[in-house]
């Protein structure tokens, strides 16, 4: 058996092409486009790559992208005062302020000084919270995405087993409660986790956000299984320079019912949300109804 290649790049040009849409009819309605704001602290190459890909999306589906790129050695004080002069700005409906942020800044409460309604993230603490109660809120980017690929390979998830790996914030934790909400059986894997191997074997759905190089193996997994790979690890090797996700795909692939690719499988999701995400600040902001994407 070999699995079916979860094409995230596709789904997520579907994605964005609706939000293209979505915004001509924002523009048509209100005379201005979506605006989204992009904080980037220091010169991280990998963020960089990510702030052009963001300022390049945000163009081609009709936005407004503004990014504003400060020294490594901006102090808080100076980060704050941005934040809250963008909060301030009428022409501003996202805020995405790049993580992780230089060690001297304290991240939380720079998330915390983002206005909840322009939390296009969805990192902030009001937002964590609406989507633990189940209001209606912003939920960060990367679990959406990988709940929408699960929902196209997968259908209703109702009463299948998934286990998520990784614990942190911004994936693994809203990802557990996207499948909780989905009618899944949730097992959170993290560090600390016995016989990882055995856990992971018992489940339908494998999310893996861990940030460990081809750490979980083909033989982990249960024959027919969905395999969402989160991971974005640069490694050099024999091959070169490359990117590899959290799963060993070539072995996978012999085992998996469907896996997502790295690159070219959960990272353009990440992408497609963020704008979705604008977009409905952009409808709330303008007391329009939510835009059905
Ligand atoms: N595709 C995309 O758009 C995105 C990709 N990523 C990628 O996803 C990965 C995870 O990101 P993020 O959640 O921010 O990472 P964090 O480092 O914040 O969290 C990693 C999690 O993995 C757990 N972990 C670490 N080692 C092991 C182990 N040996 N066994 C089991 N669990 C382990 C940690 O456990 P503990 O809590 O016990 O320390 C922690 O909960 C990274 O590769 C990152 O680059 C991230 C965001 C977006
Ligand atoms: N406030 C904040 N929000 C984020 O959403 C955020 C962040 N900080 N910090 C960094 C992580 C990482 N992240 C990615 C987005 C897209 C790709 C992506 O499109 N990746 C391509 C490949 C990119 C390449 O070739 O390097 C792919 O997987 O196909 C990857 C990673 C968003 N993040
Ligand atoms: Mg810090």
């Amino acid at each position: 058996m070999t699995a079916r290649i979860i094409d995230g790049k596709a789904f997520a040009a579907t994605l964005r092409g609706r939000v293209a849409e979505g915004v001509a009819a924002f523009r048509e309605e209100t005379g201005r486009a979506p605006g989204l704001a992009v904080v980037l602290v220091g010169a991280d190459p990998a963020s960089d790559v990510y702030v052009r890909w963001k300022g390049k999306a945000t163009l081609a589906a009709g936005m407004v992208g503004t990014e504003h790129r400060l020294l490594a050695e901006t102090t808080q004080e100076a980060l704050l005062a941005l934040v809250a002069e963008l909060n301030a700005d009428a022409a501003v409906d996202g805020i995405l302020v790049q993580l992780p942020l230089p060690g001297h800044i304290d991240s939380a409460a720079v998330i915390a000084a983002i206005d909840p309604d322009k939390d296009v993230d969805g990192f902030h603490v009001v937002n964590a919270g609406r989507l633990a109660v189940g209001a209606d809120g912003y939920v960060p980017c990367t679990p959406l995405g990988c709940a929408l690929l699960l929902e196209d390979v997968l259908g209703d998830l109702s009463g299948l087993d998934a286990v998520v790996i990784g614990r942190s914030n911004i994936v693994g934790k809203p990802m557990a409660q996207l499948l909780i909400d989905r009618n899944c059986t949730v097992t959170i894997a993290h560090s600390r986790t016995r016989d990882l191997a055995a856990v992971v074997r018992r489940a339908d759905i494998v999310v893996a956000a861990v940030g460990r190089p081809e750490m979980i193996r083909g033989d982990w997994l249960k024959p027919g299984a969905t395999v969402i790979d989160v991971g974005i690890n640069r490694v050099e090797d024999a091959a070169g320079r490359r990117l590899v996700g959290d799963v060993a795909y070539d072995e996978a692939l012999a085992v998996a019912g469907a896996i997502t690719p790295v690159p070219g499988g959960v990272g353009p999701m990440t992408i497609a949300v963020l704008l979705r995400n604008t977009l409905v600040a952009a409808h709330a902001r303008a007391g329009l109804a939510k835009p059905a994407i």
